[in-house]
Order: C-alpha cells, then structure tokens, then sequence
C-alpha cells in the first residue's frame, strides 16, 4: 500500500502552506511525507518537491504556445490533462516504493474539483498505483464565519465530494487569524447545526432572506443529513492541532495499520529457521 493526500481548495486557501507545515512536522517526528507541486503556474512554496509538475509542463507553455493560445484557467486544465497523457513519466517520478506517503499539492481553480473529470481521472491513477487517497478540502477560516459564507463553503466542499468520490477531510485553515469573537462565531458552525445557521441568517432579515427562507432551509437540512461535512480546525501555529489533523487522515487512510500487521508478521518466529 501506498498512501497520499490530494490537497485541494479554492485559490489562496493554504495548500501549499499546509504541505510545507505537514512536512516540517514529519521531519520533526521521523516520518518521511513527500509532497509532488501538480501546480504549473507555482512560482512559490517552501518545501523541496518529489516530482514538479512544472518540469513537464508550465503554465506559460501552454499560454505563450502560438496555436493553443490558453488564458490562464484554460492553460491550467490543458496541463493538468497532458500530465495525465504523460502519467508514465509521473508513475516513473514517484517511483515504486512501498508505504510511502504523499502529499499533493493541487492547484487553486475550484472547478478542477466540482465538475472537470481531470482530478477524477488522475485519482483513478493513482489508485491504480496503489495509492490509498484522502482528499484534503482546505478553506479559509475568515470566510466563513457568518451563516450565509458557511453554507455557501459547505456547498464546494459537498460537490468536491460528489466529484471525486473518495474519502474527505475538511479543514478550515488560518486559525491564527481568527479574532476571539470570529472564533466563537465559527464553534457554533463546527458541529454544523442548520438551525443555528439559519437563526443567525434570518437576523439579517435581509429581503433575499425572507424571500429564499425555504430554501436555505432545505440547504440546511442537506448539510445535515449528509452529516459528512465536517470541519477540523487548522492552526498551522499549533504543534498539537498539526498532529490532530495528521492522525485524523492518517487513521482514514489506515496509514499504520498495515506497518502493524507487517511487524508483526516479521516478528513472528518461523518454525522452520531458528538462525533469526
Ligand atoms: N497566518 C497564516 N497565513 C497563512 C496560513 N496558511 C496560508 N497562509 C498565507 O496565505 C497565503 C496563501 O497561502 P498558500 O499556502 O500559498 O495558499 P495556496 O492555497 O497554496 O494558494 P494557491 O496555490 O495560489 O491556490 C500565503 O501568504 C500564506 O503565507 C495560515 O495557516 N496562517
Ligand atoms: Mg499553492
């Protein structure tokens, strides 16, 4: 088994960030964690990539190319699609090696991830090479602490869900930037309950409110039956919120849980050879 983070979220959210973080925080506690920029237009991030995107393919390639002539988004996606016509030389990158643990810095277009089969397409690669896949939804933590930008967050994480049908962590990044009163505001979303964000939303009283209250309702209730959506908070200043977001996806990837086994098996004398 091999184990990887697919790090994703909207533009700015701290993707690359929280890979440099997780990264540190691996060195710091004897892991190895590898991170692969699947960013062709990064100009900066603070770690030393496994693979780089941008050896294949830049962004400017695909801008500056007379006959694809792509702006910025659409230079994006054609990337991201000859990466997956290249995958050999992605496979090859990565090499073969067993429980290794990846992390994947994606880019920052969110439609990469609600509807574009790209990401889809290269997730099933990656499983295809054994990867065991947590995908990583960052969001900024500033953005949602009033009922309206809560559910309107909720409702990109829910659709990354749909899209790529993998198992899903939500972290609400930049907890140092909260104010106390934005943190408190924010505790009441973190156990989402629709009535408490649809009480706070009616006191806006504003007239689109009043006119669509039943349809923030029905939201609110989506949210709350599909109770996937959760948020763990992220304050990259904090040794011990570090670790609890580590051990959460680690234990959704089962990363450990095969080493156990491994040792175990090994330790376990063999009856018919007594030298070991
Ligand atoms: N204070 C604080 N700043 C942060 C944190 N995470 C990210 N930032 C800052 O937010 C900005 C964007 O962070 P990045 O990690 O580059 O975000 P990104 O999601 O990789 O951005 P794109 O790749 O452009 O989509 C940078 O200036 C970071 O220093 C955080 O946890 N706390
Ligand atoms: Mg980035």
């Amino acid at each position: 088994m091999r184990y990887a983070q697919l790090v994703v979220g909207p533009a700015g959210s701290g993707k690359s960030t929280y890979c440099s973080t997780i990264v540190k925080h691996a060195t710091d506690t004897n892991r190895i964690i590898d991170v692969v920029n699947l960013d062709p237009a990064a100009e900066h991030f603070d770690y030393e990539p496994l693979v780089d995107i941008r050896e294949l393919i830049h962004l400017d390639d695909a801008m500056e190319d007379e006959e694809l002539q792509f702006g910025p988004n659409g230079g994006l996606v054609f990337c991201l699609e000859t990466l997956l016509e290249n995958c050999d030389w992605l496979e090859e990158q990565l090499g073969d090696v067993d429980d290794d643990y990846i992390l994947f810095d994606c880019p920052g277009q969110i439609e990469l991830y609600t509807h574009l089969p790209v990401m889809r397409k290269l997730v099933d690669k990656l499983q295809q090479w054994n990867f065991r896949i947590c995908v990583v939804f960052m969001i900024d933590s500033q953005f949602m602490v009033d009922g309206a930008k809560f559910i309107s967050g909720t409702m990109a994480a829910l659709s990354v869900m749909v899209n790529l049908e993998l198992s899903h962590v939500n972290i609400l990044t930049k907890m140092d930037l909260l104010s106390k009163s934005a943190r408190k505001q924010l505790d009441n979303y973190l156990d989402p309950d629709p009535h408490i964000l649809l009480a706070d939303m009616r006191n806006g009283k504003s007239k689109w409110h009043e006119k669509y209250a039943k349809l923030t309702e029905s939201i609110g209730e989506v949210i709350e039956n599909f109770s996937l959506v959760r948020f763990y908070p992220l304050n990259i200043k904090e040794e011990e919120s570090i670790d609890n977001i580590l051990l959460t996806i680690d234990n959704i990837i089962q990363y450990g849980e095969d080493a156990d086994v491994k040792v175990r098996d090994f330790d376990e004398p063999d009856p018919e050879d007594n030298d070991e």
